[in-house]
């Protein structure tokens, strides 16, 4: 099966071309001014508006307002949303536009309830916790607290690189994957040589 990639933290036009170019099948741009990979709605913009058709410009948002996300989501033109706070189910899906909870998996953390309480979203992208720092983290967590039974579609993430992402595949069996600081040089930066070592790892894991 093909699994989709989400590459995330975009922030110049060269890496989202790069990012196309591998096989990437969405782009996510962090709306969270706090974060070294924040993009204002208006440049993401500049960067949606070249975009092929069916790749999915996803919006990141961290405890934001309803008025900010509106912004956002028209100035950039978004496909999706993405949460990373402590949103509610009823703030997440008042916007028209499928979205992504954000969860950050940690040991206590009841992952079958969770799903269930954001049923209405398209799916949980589980990310590591790192305290104060709600994603991009470059750290991976334990794949053993992902439960075999999820009743909602989930994204790997966290700290997955070229390096790990045979392995990460091979433990989990993953539907899609999130990636961000494990395709760049630095913050933001994002670096043609490992997007394509990342997307060949994916694609050296997919049946024929
Ligand atoms: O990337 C950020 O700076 C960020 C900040 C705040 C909330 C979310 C953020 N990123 C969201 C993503 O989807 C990342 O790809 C995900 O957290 C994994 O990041 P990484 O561990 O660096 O691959």
């Amino acid at each position: 099966m093909r699994i989709r990639v989400k590459i995330c933290g975009i922030t110049r036009l060269e890496d989202a071309m790069a990012a196309v170019d591998h096989g990437a099948d969405a782009l996510g741009f962090v709306f969270w001014s706090q974060s070294e990979r924040y993009i204002s709605p208006e440049d993401a913009g500049q960067i949606v508006r070249y975009l092929p058709p069916f790749v999915q410009a996803v919006g990141v948002f961290v405890n934001p307002d309803k008025p900010w996300v509106k912004m956002a989501s028209a100035a950039a033109g978004l496909d999706m949303l993405q949460f990373h706070g402590d949103e509610t189910p009823d703030f997440c899906g008042q916007f028209s536009l499928p979205y992504i909870k954000a969860v950050r998996v940690r040991r206590g953390l009841d992952l079958l309830q969770y799903a269930q309480h954001y049923e209405g979203s398209k799916g949980l992208l589980l990310d590591t916790y790192t305290k104060g720092k709600p994603g991009g983290t470059g750290h991976t967590f334990d794949w053993k607290l992902i439960p075999s039974e999820l009743s909602l579609p989930w994204i790997l993430s966290g700290g997955l690189n070229s390096e790990n992402i045979v392995d990460a595949i091979q433990q989990t069996h993953p539907l899609a994957i999130d990636v961000s600081s494990g395709v760049e040089i630095d913050s933001g930066i994002k670096d043609v040589n490992k997007i394509s070592a990342f997307m060949e790892g994916v694609r050296s894991c997919e049946d024929v």
